[in-house]
């Protein structure tokens, strides 16, 4: 076997990130974890350093970053580990992704702050293994764009994109993506725990009920998006940029089991799909291990166990996220990103308390209405929108603060 790759893991401490290390773990002769990156989670990285033994760490919170040094972590783990690792702050970590130590980087940070780092490590010409789907739906042309230009190679950890990617041609290339036969790509979708409540319930519901995810373990904010379904609205648009197909041939089912993970139709009327159990180490020991098939922990598949596959229709009624999200997959460049960045900001007022769940659709509606069709040129275009979506969001919010 050739000599182990190394990895720079973005957003190490989150569901994905610690999904990750599970697989790592699992083949010391495969990988070593050169960098681990975290939010603010101090306590997670210094337990992930301990066991990993990384050359970097990078803790993006600068309150975070202050609280490390101060209460002497660098010396403790440094004692610990026999070396000492260097320890960072934001300002270094578009560097480091760039690092030619750094042969492959997980890009799993949650939500638009995923963006730069990710795009470093594009036009670096590493090979990225993506979560983080806020990115692509944000600036899907310029990491595209990014990737072909260094030589990148972009691979999905998105569970229905990763089935999608392992159900196209070997030979698959964005750029010829209407090349291959194929119809269309079908999403499945679980439709979250609010799939079977009534219309009335589910204006009143908590953040508690809302992260309740009937068959993932995820973080909170892709929990509440799953519960909307703005998660699904967001993979259209990043199956859109991932695969290159237009909008018409893109589609969503919903599969309450969580088992087919999503499906490709050929023009020969062939639907291949791929199956597993609803464990996210599946995925990530696919891309990891490319071209070889390598374990992944995740329990085996019983079909006769499982005995019904359930699929239906998605109600755009129950899920007018959805609905805003196709409307806006048809105009990607501009409409996209305001989705996102409303759909991020109402996200996290819902969770803290400030809204209630209806006005995640509302404010994201009104953001849509007043910046859905602004002309983007350039990445700084796409910066700018997502800065001022953002600023109208919490204004709508808290109309005081404008
Ligand atoms: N969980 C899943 O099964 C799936 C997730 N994804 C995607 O993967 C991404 C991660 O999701 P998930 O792991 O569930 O999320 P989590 O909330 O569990 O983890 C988020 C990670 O991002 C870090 N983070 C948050 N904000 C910042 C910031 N401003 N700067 C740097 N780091 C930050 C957090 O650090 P800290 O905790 O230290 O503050 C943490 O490491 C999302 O984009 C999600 O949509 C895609 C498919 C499946
Ligand atoms: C695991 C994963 O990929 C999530 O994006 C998942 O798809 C969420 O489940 P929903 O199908 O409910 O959005
Ligand atoms: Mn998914």
């Amino acid at each position: 076997m050739s000599s182990p790759r190394s990895i720079l893991l973005l957003g190490s401490t989150g569901t994905i990130g610690v999904n990750t290390l599970d697989v790592i773990r699992r083949h010391p002769d495969r990988f070593t974890v050169y960098g681990l990156v975290a939010g603010r989670n101090v306590q997670r990285l210094f337990q992930q350093a301990m066991d990993h033994r990384p050359h970097v760490l990078v803790i993006c919170d600068a309150d975070a970053l202050a609280h490390w040094h101060q209460s002497g972590l660098d010396e403790e783990l440094s004692a610990k580990l026999g070396y000492s690792p260097q320890v960072g702050g934001l300002n270094t970590l578009d560097a480091l992704c760039a690092s030619s130590e750094v042969d492959t980087v997980v890009a799993a940070i949650v939500g638009a702050a995923g963006l730069k780092p990710t795009l470093s490590a594009l036009k670096a010409g590493k090979r990225v293994l993506l979560a983080n789907k806020e990115s692509l739906v944000l600036a899907g042309r310029f990491m595209i764009e990014a990737a072909q230009q260094s030589g990148a190679v972009l691979l999905p950890v998105d569970s229905e994109h990763n089935a999608i990617f392992q159900c196209l041609p070997a030979d698959f290339d964005v750029r010829h993506a209407t090349s291959y036969g194929i119809e269309r790509l079908v999403l499945t979708a679980s439709g979250g725990p609010f799939r079977s409540k009534s219309l009335d319930e589910i204006q009143h519901v908590t953040p508690a009920q809302a992260v309740a995810h009937p068959n993932w373990v995820m973080g909170p904010k892709i929990s509440v998006d799953s519960a909307t379904m703005a998660n699904k609205g967001l993979e259209l648009i990043e199956a859109l940029w991932m695969f290159g197909l237009p909008p018409a041939q893109l589609s969503v089912l919903i599969h309450p089991q969580s088992i087919v993970h999503s499906l490709v139709e050929y023009k020969d009327g062939s639907m291949l799909a791929q199956l597993g159990c609803p464990d996210m180490r599946t995925p990530i020991a696919h891309v990891l291990g490319l071209p070889d098939r390598i374990s992944s922990g995740s329990a085996r598949l019983n079909l006769a166990n499982i005995a019904r596959l359930e699929f239906e229709e998605p109600d755009l009624q129950r899920f007018p996220m959805l609905g805003l999200a196709f409307d806006a997959l048809n105009k990607a460049d501009s409409a996209a990103p305001v989705f996102n960045a409303a759909n991020e900001v109402s996200v996290e007022c819902f969770l803290k308390g400030i809204i209630q769940y209806p006005d995640i659709v509302r404010i994201t509606a009104q953001c849509l209405e007043r910046f859905g069709s602004v002309n983007i040129q350039s990445l700084d275009d796409a910066l700018d929108l997502d800065a001022q979506v953002r600023v109208h969001a919490r204004s709508l919010i808290h109309p005081s603060t404008v």
